[in-house]
């Protein structure tokens, strides 16, 4: 077996008195999608920042390819090749699609050496994600379903080894949603470890190796998405009611 690439091990995180996090481990295999679910409040986005480094843990540590990145700061963690997405995208309005990418890839793990280089990168980017022909667009113009493409471009572009998915199929279509699954798998398939937050069930269930559940900040089962979803625990605190709902728990 291979080493994981991530190992989350005790990690916990308290705002005041409420544990959104607690005593969490995870280990994430190399060449895996990793499902991350839960109800809403589960902890989930906390423990992202924690892996990305936008937030520090109460208690715990985060192990990346054996090297303890606990205290690195995010934009360090990045060039190393830990990327996150975010649930609520957030480009530079004002800046042209292929502009964000780039910018995105100077502060990647391998940092273009040349404007030609650069500009190589982002088309290659673009192009993978479907975005090409919005290249010269502001950011601002796209709609919902390419703003997320464009998220997931940026994050690309640092080239990561370990990205950080969140919810990146919150408010698109069925379509959409495929084509991302499709991007998911490519991305893996070239040698990229996934770790992946989502509320669409079908999503989920459909693209990842692994999953771990989360409720109320701990870690309530992890398997194989055949054994999550036969697991009685994960039904009742999640699956059922995200069934209730279409399959789609909510945001
Ligand atoms: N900055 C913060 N200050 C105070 N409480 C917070 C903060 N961030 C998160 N929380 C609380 O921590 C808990 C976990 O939140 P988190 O966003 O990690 O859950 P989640 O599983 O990602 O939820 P969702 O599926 O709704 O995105 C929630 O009770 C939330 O209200």
């Amino acid at each position: 077996m291979t080493a994981p690439v991530l190992e989350v091990r005790g990690l916990t995180r308290y705002f005041g008195g409420l544990a959104a996090v607690k005593d969490v481990d995870l280990v994430v295999p190399e060449g895996t999608i990793f499902g991350l679910i839960g109800p809403n409040g589960a902890g989930k986005t906390t423990t992202f920042s924690m892996i990305a480094g936008s937030l520090a843990p109460s208690a715990g540590r985060v192990i990346y390819r054996g090297r303890d990145v606990t205290r690195l700061k995010a934009f360090q963690r990045v060039r190393l090749g830990i990327t996150r997405t975010h649930q609520i995208v957030r480009p530079f309005r004002s800046l042209t699609v292929a502009e964000n990418v780039e910018l995105a890839a100077r502060y990647g793990r391998r940092p273009p050496r040349s404007a030609a280089e650069a500009r190589e990168r982002v088309l290659e980017v673009l192009e993978f994600v479907g975005l090409a022909p919005q290249a010269e667009s502001p950011a601002a113009v796209l709609p919902v379903g390419q703003q997320k493409l464009l998220e997931l471009a940026r994050a690309l572009a640092t080239a990561p080894d370990l990205l950080l998915c969140d919810e990146i199929c919150g408010g698109l279509t069925d379509a959409e949603t495929r084509q991302v699954m499709g991007l998911l798998r490519k991305i893996r398939d070239a040698g990229t470890t996934i770790v992946y937050i989502e509320h669409d069930m079908r999503a989920v269930m459909s693209v990842c190796d692994r999953i771990a559940v989360l409720n109320f900040g701990q870690k309530l089962a992890e398997g194989t998405p055949d054994e999550i979803r036969r697991n009685p625990a994960v039904v009742e605190a999640y699956l059922g009611r995200a069934a209730e709902v279409g399959a789609r728990g909510g945001t």
